[in-house]
């Protein structure tokens, strides 16, 4: 596949003795919305946490494989840690606003990068609220604390959040599980612009959601890739009997 952004070759991770991910082989393109679907406890989210690092916090996980974004191994000991997951940010199933204003949640990670100017602290703020569709909504509320915005209001300020440190990936974990119908459809229709500008890798357990947003879409089962295709073939003719089982609801 042309223009992968990220490559996982024969990746494993054991948490102590359990096998997790079982020689996982994905190329993820750029540009574009890949949703991971499975039953619950099959490695979702675990493989998302490899492709920024997230499971170095965690003790007793050990991994084995490639993993490459833009073509560089992110488990090589020489890489930057922090730079990685500014390159790769992460959005979590729970909104998870700092508790200071709304302003300062988008000003934060800037400012951790050094970025001090005032004037080109309010222009990130501005555009990363801008691209996260919640400007209009806030424009008047940016100096008031940000935990007084309602559920999908936070998330997609976390959006926001992920997207003032200039990303070129965006992981989202169940990023509307938590949400109302409403706020769901409006962070689906902002998945949809992110796509021009980033790459967006989602683990939903809407497989609905997965068919309306990812153009890609990746089945996982007690920790195993089973099948990876466009969403559209995925949905329409699933290649393996386990992905048509889970599609179509007889799955256990
Ligand atoms: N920190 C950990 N230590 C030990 N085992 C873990 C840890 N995190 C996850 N696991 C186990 O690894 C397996 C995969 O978990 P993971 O959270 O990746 O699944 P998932 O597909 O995202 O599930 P869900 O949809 O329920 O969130 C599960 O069996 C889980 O219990």
């Amino acid at each position: 596949m042309g223009n992968s952004k990220i490559v996982m070759k024969d990746l494993n991770l054991y948490y102590g003795d359990f096998h997790a991910l079982k020689g996982i082989n994905m190329e993820i393109p750029a540009n574009k919305v890949t949703a991971f679907i499975g039953p619950s406890g099959c490695g979702k989210s675990t493989c998302l946490k490899t492709l920024n690092r997230m499971n170095d916090l965690v003790d007793n996980c050990k991994i084995t494989g490639l993993v490459t974004l833009d073509g560089e191994d992110i488990y090589d000991p020489r890489t930057d840690v922090t730079l990685l997951r500014r390159r790769a940010g992460m959005v979590f199933q729970k909104p998870n606003p700092f508790p200071m204003t709304v302003y300062d949640n988008i000003a934060y990670g800037p400012r951790v990068h050094g970025i001090k100017n005032r004037q080109k602290l309010d222009e990130i703020v501005e555009t990363s609220l801008r691209s996260a569709a919640l400007w209009d909504e806030v424009k008047d509320r940016l100096k008031k604390s940000a935990l007084g915005l309602s559920g999908g209001q936070q998330q997609r300020l976390c959006i926001a959040r992920a997207l003032a440190v200039e990303p070129d990936v965006i992981l989202m974990d169940e990023p509307t599980s938590a949400l109302d119908p409403i706020s769901t459809s409006k962070i689906e229709d902002l998945m949809d612009d992110l796509r021009d500008r980033y790459t967006v890798v989602i683990v939903t357990h809407n497989m609905q959601q997965a068919a309306r947003i990812a153009d890609r879409t990746a089945f996982f089962l007690l920790g195993e890739l089973v099948e990876y295709s466009d969403t559209l073939s995925m949905f329409n003719k699933p290649k393996d009997e386990r992905t048509e089982r889970y599609i179509t609801g007889r799955f256990g």
